[in-house]
């Protein structure tokens, strides 16, 4: 079975169908590769994935059970996780809490534990802590835990986004544009960050990206959008090789 499977998905913004007939099956572990011309309908597909949107028609199958209809919290907790075309963190506060933030689903203590400082208050901050110091060596930023988010370098900050979306713990993550406004060494090091992510997570990735370098250096396939469909689909190489896919996109 794939992880995800969408077929016939679609929406319409008053006349404009945005994503019309969409379907992606995706399996474990793969890291797929989401592209086309900008206005194609690439972040629409992710909104309607995590439930921003509610399609017109169509399902979204995770591990066989459909999303569509669910809240984007009772998404994120069937195992969805996105990150934003703009980096969208909590600026002010620290690297650390921006982490802990994704782990007070799973670690919960009561409004009474927290007032008046109970054991149990301290035992989840404390299990808080440590998850989200472990999480942060992975990505080599546990040196900066302490530093307010909104100080860190771009590519620091996309890795910091990257895991805290892990910290709720998906089985899916979704990255919208992870390489936009990096260098070719960030982008080179958001690379192996992605595979890292892949192998030590056990993940599966759909990633939406314009930067042909990544796209073609780690997604093992592809589905190319235009005007809200599928123009193509398969292999990265065969893809990118596509002649429909080079007029429409990538020029010839
Ligand atoms: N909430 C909305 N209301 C009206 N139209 C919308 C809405 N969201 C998206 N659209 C329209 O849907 C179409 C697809 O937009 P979308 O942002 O999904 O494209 P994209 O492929 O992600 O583009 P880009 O590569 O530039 O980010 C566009 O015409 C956009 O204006």
């Amino acid at each position: 079975m794939n992880l995800l499977e969408v077929n016939a998905l679609g929406i319409s913004f008053g006349g404009l169908k945005a994503v019309d007939n969409f379907h992606i099956s995706v399996k474990k572990n793969e890291l797929y590769g989401l592209i086309g011309p900008n206005g194609a309908g690439k972040t629409t597909i992710f909104n309607l994935l995590t439930g921003v949107y509610k399609p017109n028609a169509g399902e979204i199958l995770l591990n066989g059970k459909n999303l569509v209809g669910m809240s984007c919290i009772k998404i994120n907790h069937q195992g969805v996780a996105r990150t934003f075309q703009n980096i969208r963190l909590f600026n002010k506060l620290s690297v650390l809490d921006n982490v802990k933030a994704g782990y007070f689903a799973s670690q919960k203590y009561s409004f009474l534990d927290g007032i008046f400082r109970l054991p149990n208050y301290f035992k989840k901050e404390k299990t808080m802590d440590d998850l989200a110091m472990d999480l942060l060596s992975v990505f080599h930023l546990e040196d900066l835990a302490g530093e307010s988010a909104g100080n860190l370098p771009y590519g620091k900050q996309r890795k910091l986004e990257i895991a805290r979306a892990l910290s709720t713990n998906p089985c899916l993550l979704l990255l919208d544009e992870p390489a936009a406004g990096m260098n070719p060494s960030e982008t080179e090091e958001l690379m192996e960050t992605i595979r890292l992510v892949r192998d030590r997570f056990d993940m599966t990735v759909l990633l939406i990206e314009h930067d042909m370098k990544l796209v073609s250096g780690i997604c093992d396939r592809l589905t190319v959008l235009n005007f809200g469909q599928v123009l193509a689909e398969g292999e990265t190489a065969e893809v990118l090789h596509d002649e429909k896919v080079i007029k429409a996109y990538l020029g010839e």
